[in-house]
This record gives C-alpha cells, structure tokens and sequence, in this order.
C-alpha cells in the first residue's frame, strides 16, 4: 500500500448516501425504456492550423458507460476530450454532450455543459495557492452550493482520496501524485453525470492506481459515465466491461465494446483525406477565436 495513503473502504456508502443521486440510465418513450445518450460524435475532426489533429471520428456513449480512449502519444485523445469539454472548437462534424449541442454552444453557455462534465486533465489544472479543501470545495461553489451544505461532501472525497490529513495543506506544496488526487476529487465532488479523464492515474504508483480506479469504478456503477484517455494496460484491465476506443494518427483505428463487437467508425484514407479542407469551419457557431486559455479551467 502506498505510504500515507488511508482507504476508505466505505465511499460507495458515505458518498452516495451524501449525494443521493444515482443518474438514470434509461428514459421512458412511446417505444418503451430507452437508453440515454451521453456523447454522440459524428464525424468530428478538428485542425490546429494545417494539422489534422482528429478525422473524422464517429461514436456513441450510452449514461453510465465506461469507455477506453488508447493509442500512442499524438494520436489525439487530448485532443478528443478537450473538445468533449467545450474546450476547443467543432471544426468539422457533429458533438452532442449531456444534451448540449456543441456546434451551436455560444460561449456563455459552455458553464453549462461544465456542470454537467466533471474533467481530469494531465496537467492538473489546480489552484496551487489554495488549499485542498478550497480547491475541491470550489468545484461546489461555482454551482452555487452554500458553504455549510458542501462540507460534508467535500471531506468524504477528501477522505476518499488519502487526502484527509493534508485537508488544508496549499497544493503547490503537495507532490504530483497529491496534486493528482486533488484533481480527481474536485472533477467528482459534484457528482458530474460524465467525467472525461486525460491519463488520471499516470503519476500514480500501482497501489493509488488500482484504489483510484476502484473509485472511478464505484462512480461508473452508479451511473457516472466515465471517458478516460490511458496508455496503461493496468487500468485498462481494472474495467472490463468497458469498451476501449484506439486512436492512430486522429483517427479510429478500432472500438471493441466488452463482448468483442465493433463499434466506432474507421475512416479510409479515401473517405478522410489529409487536406480536408477548411470550407466547412465556418459551420460552427463558436469558432477558434472565441476561445481563450480561461476556457480551460477545469472547474
Ligand atoms: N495546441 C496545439 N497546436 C498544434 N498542434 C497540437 C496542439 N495540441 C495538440 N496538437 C497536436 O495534435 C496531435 C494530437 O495531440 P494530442 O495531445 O491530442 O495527443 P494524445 O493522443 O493525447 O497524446 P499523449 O498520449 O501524448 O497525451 C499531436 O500531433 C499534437 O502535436
């Protein structure tokens, strides 16, 4: 076990008996129950400049599903989960996330869809200054939640994480791996219906990977659904019902759901060519000028 790190054993019962919500995964229709749509993707590419950084990818993520993004370095999972987050623009195709249409996202309606996505990125994104609790108590705050209703929310993830004894410690003085979990619980503590995680446990030792993904496991059965970007063989065996999506050079090489069929679209070189073109960039109502580096922030 890794040193100073306490389990709590007892999060699927403190944290959910707190939160009391375990999303729906299933809406009533005409035609009976029907699974809710989490991210719908139609051939979204996107472009840094001439660079093709994503072509062409397609995928559907049912509420409460755990899907894999692999694949080398540059094959553009960052890239995929930034755009998921409203973080960069739909240059070309299609993106719906939690019911919000990110074509026609206008700027001030992207904290909206961030209520609703809860993000872990690689490079953390905390507010050194601050301290543990202010930093994921912030996450609650921004929705609006009063301080005397979050306390108890925001120890138990504390606690969740090992972190408890480092409550009010600053984060800049904390380890990365410390830092990692400050990360984790402010992208969890509001229950999000959907976390995108950008390698989370990448700084971790074994132990803290396999209790993290424990957690991210305990947050998926209750009906989070989780999108995580890893290289790790480790976690990708910790969910083996998940579904994995590889990624080559921006594009869907393969997508296995847990059963061994395939999903996802693998584009040809025909279907996708490397000059896509910049014709329909001006299809999208948020283009890459209205984004900022405040866009990133993670809260
Ligand atoms: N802001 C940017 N400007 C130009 N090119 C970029 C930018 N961000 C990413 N890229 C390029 O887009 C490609 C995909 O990058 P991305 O970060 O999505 O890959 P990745 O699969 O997440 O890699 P890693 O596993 O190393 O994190 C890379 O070739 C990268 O150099």
């Amino acid at each position: 076990m890794a040193q100073g790190l306490v389990v709590d054993r007892s999060i699927s019962f403190s944290w959910f008996e707190l939160v009391r919500q375990r999303h729906p995964l299933y809406k009533k229709g005409e035609a009976g129950y029907t699974v809710v749509m989490m991210v719908k993707v139609d051939r979204l590419s996107h472009n840094f400049g001439a660079y093709w950084a994503l072509k062409d990818i397609s995928f559907t993520l049912g509420k409460g599903e755990f899907l894999f993004l692999t694949g080398h370095s540059g094959a553009g999972k960052t890239t995929l989960l930034r755009l998921l987050y409203g973080a960069l623009p739909v240059s070309r195709g299609r993106a719906t996330v939690a019911g919000v249409h990110l074509n026609n996202i206008k700027k001030r309606h992207v904290p909206l869809l961030r209520r609703k996505v809860g993000v872990v990125f690689q490079d953390f994104k905390i507010l050194p200054r601050k301290t543990v609790f202010d930093n994921v108590a912030m996450a609650l705050e921004v929705r609006g939640m009063a301080r005397t209703h979050l306390e108890r929310r925001v120890r138990a993830i504390i606690r969740a994480m090992g972190l408890e004894t480092k409550s009010y410690s600053i984060c800049e003085r904390l380890s990365g791996g410390e830092q990692q979990r400050v990360a984790i619980a402010r992208s969890m503590v509001a229950n999000p219906e959907l976390i995108l995680a950008d390698e989370p446990t990448g700084n971790l030792d074994f132990d803290l990977t396999m209790h993290l993904m424990e957690i991210f496991k305990q947050f998926h059965t209750y009906g989070t659904s989780v999108i995580m970007a890893t290289h790790s063989r480790e976690v990708l065996e910790c969910v083996p019902e998940a579904r994995i999506l590889h990624l080559e050079d921006g594009r869907i090489v393969s997508g296995c759901n847990a059963d061994g069929t395939v999903f996802g679209q693998s584009p040809t070189d025909e279907d996708c060519p490397d000059d896509m073109g910049d014709d329909l960039l001006s299809e999208t109502s948020l283009g890459p000028a209205d984004y900022d580096e405040d866009d990133e922030e993670t809260l």
